[in-house]
């Protein structure tokens, strides 16, 4: 840690500006009181807390939590607030900017009116607040009304597959027909040769990523196309767009900072991974202004202060986007060490230090954090699963086989396997490591004995497998082999699952004490910036999974995944889609 501190360099302390008070954060509870709220306190005493505090809102695909931490890195309090998904349209899934902001204020006021009321302390035993965030949806607002000019477009939304077959034709002319064209301009660190780049892969060299829908690119270019209010608003300057972090730095502090942090950045295919900065050319080729984007600033340092509301005054000290600010969380600060993520999607990041690591694998090259604006930038490998803990929602909510993702647990332990069946949740396609926009979901392997039971041991073991195929790409890319994984995100509640995941792994895995490391890493790195924290802490283990599953079974398993795999892939004819949608 030591090292990382040197790293780290002198964090700038003193950005604090004195923003004036011009905006309230008014509550909107229509939009919110249906939907069912969870508060949890410890059942500590308040003065056994060690002060001072650290807050961090963590923004999910499915939920908002607000978490105060003390110095020990322990929760005091937590208010969590789920959040409307919206299906418009076969492929699309949108959320409203003005629904995700009231779930944030109301996670605040919750926590806060507990901490008053229970004698926690003062808001100036509260230093820093952190935010993390489901990263790449994308939303655009006006900068004087402050309100969303769309719902925003979330990561796993497939409306923009046609765009993706646009840009990749749009590579594949460029390649063939220029020497001087964005991927010819930066070598590729393992020298690989231009000349065999697969289209998809063109602009992989600057910003780390595929062609896919799930990059905020794609996203602008449909929002400037198809939202008139965004194009007007553009017209007139008054257009804002960001990811989710933007959008919440923006609000908290009364319209003063248009921000987001290099690890949010890296997710949008428009910023260059080797400078850290929006790129000229990016943002040409995918057709999007330069000047409606957020400044880019380090993961870690006091921004401006949160303006109106409970935490009035307090300093917002750190941006990550939320599979990052679990590496931050786990205390992944070392090259090599790795961590799982189980949340609506599943993510598996790998620290490859101060180096960019190209994949050749079908992983990202992303942003890890920088821990401060003078720190050096750690980057990642990361392989993500589209479908995770929504496959357990779906089980849920379409196909009603149980009413809670408990049940879903209990009910895939009263089966001793799938029977033989298997089930890909390609459902807005594969994401790593095949980026395959054409596969859907399918259930294969089903006999007269199949039932629900098997049914939904068949999606926790989806998960499973799709981990195992990404930590193998990532172990060829690394040349490293794994020796435990570390595991959190609310999916990761499920002990049956983490059993199922060290099995095929063939790998301890290890569960933290405190699951809500997302949360805690945003906080992390808030405190950072405001001098609470100086050095990394100990990483807790709650729980430790052993492989149980003898050799020949996991093989065989793997290899009815990998058939389940083909039947999946080539399934959508994109050719036919985008002229049925034409
Ligand atoms: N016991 C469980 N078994 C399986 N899935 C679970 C269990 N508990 C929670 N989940 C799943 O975890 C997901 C929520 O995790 P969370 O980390 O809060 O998500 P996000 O950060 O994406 O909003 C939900 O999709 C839920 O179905
Ligand atoms: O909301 P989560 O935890 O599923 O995370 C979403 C990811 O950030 C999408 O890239």
């Amino acid at each position: 840690m030591n090292q990382l501190i040197k790293k780290i360099g002198t964090l700038d302390h003193h950005f604090y500006i004195n923003l004036r008070k011009i905006y309230s954060t008014a509550l909107s509870t229509t939009t919110i009181n249906h939907i069912k709220h969870y508060s949890s306190s410890s059942s500590r005493t308040p003065s056994s807390f060690m002060k001072p505090f650290i807050g961090a809102i963590d923004q999910g695909t499915s939920s908002t939590r607000f978490i105060l931490f003390d110095k020990n890195g322990d929760t005091l309090l937590s208010h969590q607030v789920p959040l409307t998904q919206h299906y418009p349209h076969s492929g699309w899934v949108e959320h409203d900017g003005k629904e995700i902001l009231d779930s944030v204020n109301i996670c605040i006021e919750k926590v806060m009116q507990e901490f008053y009321e229970k004698n926690y302390g003062t808001k100036e035993d509260i230093k820093a607040v952190g935010i993390t965030n489901q990263r790449e949806t994308t939303i655009a607002w006006d900068k004087n009304t402050n309100a969303p000019l769309n719902n925003a477009i979330v990561w796993c939304d497939t409306r923009t597959s046609d765009l993706v077959g646009y840009f990749t034709n749009k590579a594949k002319k460029l390649i063939k027909n220029s020497t001087t064209a964005v991927a010819t301009t930066t070598k590729l660190e393992d020298g690989a040769n231009n000349n065999e780049l697969e289209p998809k892969n063109y602009l992989r060299d600057k910003c780390g990523l595929p062609f896919s829908t799930y990059f905020s690119a794609v996203k602008l270019k449909w929002l400037f196309d198809n939202c008139k209010q965004v194009k007007e608003a553009h017209e007139k300057g008054d257009c804002k767009v960001g990811t989710i972090d933007s959008w919440l730095a923006w609000n908290l502090s009364g319209g003063k900072l248009h921000i987001t942090d290099v690890t949010n950045a890296s997710r949008t295919m428009l910023m260059n991974l080797h400078t850290c900065k929006w790129d000229k050319e990016l943002t040409d080729f995918f057709e999007v202004p330069i000047d409606v984007l957020p400044e880019i600033k380090s993961s870690s340092e006091a921004y401006g202060t949160i303006q109106g509301g409970p935490l009035d005054g307090v300093p917002l000290a750190s941006i990550l986007g939320d599979q990052q600010a679990a590496m931050v969380g786990q205390m992944c600060f070392e090259k090599s060490q790795a961590k799982n993520t189980y949340g609506t999607g599943c993510f598996l990041l790998y620290n490859t230090g101060e180096k960019i690591v190209p994949s050749r694998n079908g992983l990202l090259t992303t942003v890890c954090y920088q821990l401060g604006p003078k720190a050096p930038v750690i980057y990642a490998l990361e392989g993500g699963v589209a479908v995770a803990g929504s496959g357990v929602q779906w089980l849920i909510k379409n196909m009603g086989i149980a009413s809670s993702s408990k049940e879903i647990e209990d009910l895939a332990h009263s089966v001793k396997d799938t029977g033989g069946m298997y089930f890909v949740p390609a459902f807005s396609g594969l994401f790593a490591p095949y980026w395959r926009e054409d596969a859907r979901g399918v259930m294969v392997g089903l006999n007269h004995h199949t039932n629900k039971a098997h049914l939904a041991l068949s999606v926790l073991e989806s998960t499973c497998y799709q981990t195992y195929e990404v930590l193998e790409a990532m172990q060829k890319d690394s040349g490293d082999k794994l020796i435990e994984l570390r595991v959190d995100g609310g999916m990761a509640k499920n002990n049956l699952m983490l059993q199922i995941q060290s099995d095929i792994l063939g790998l301890p895995v290890l569960k933290p004490t405190n699951l809500e490391t997302t949360c805690f890493g945003a906080a992390f790195a808030a405190g950072m910036a405001v001098g609470v924290w100086k050095e990394s802490m100990e990483f807790k283990t709650g729980m430790k999974f052993t492989p149980q599953l003898d050799e020949n079974t996991k093989l065989k398993k793997i290899k009815g995944w990998h058939k389940a795999i083909s039947k999946s892939i080539n399934w959508i004819d994109l050719e036919e889609e985008q002229e049925d949608n034409e």
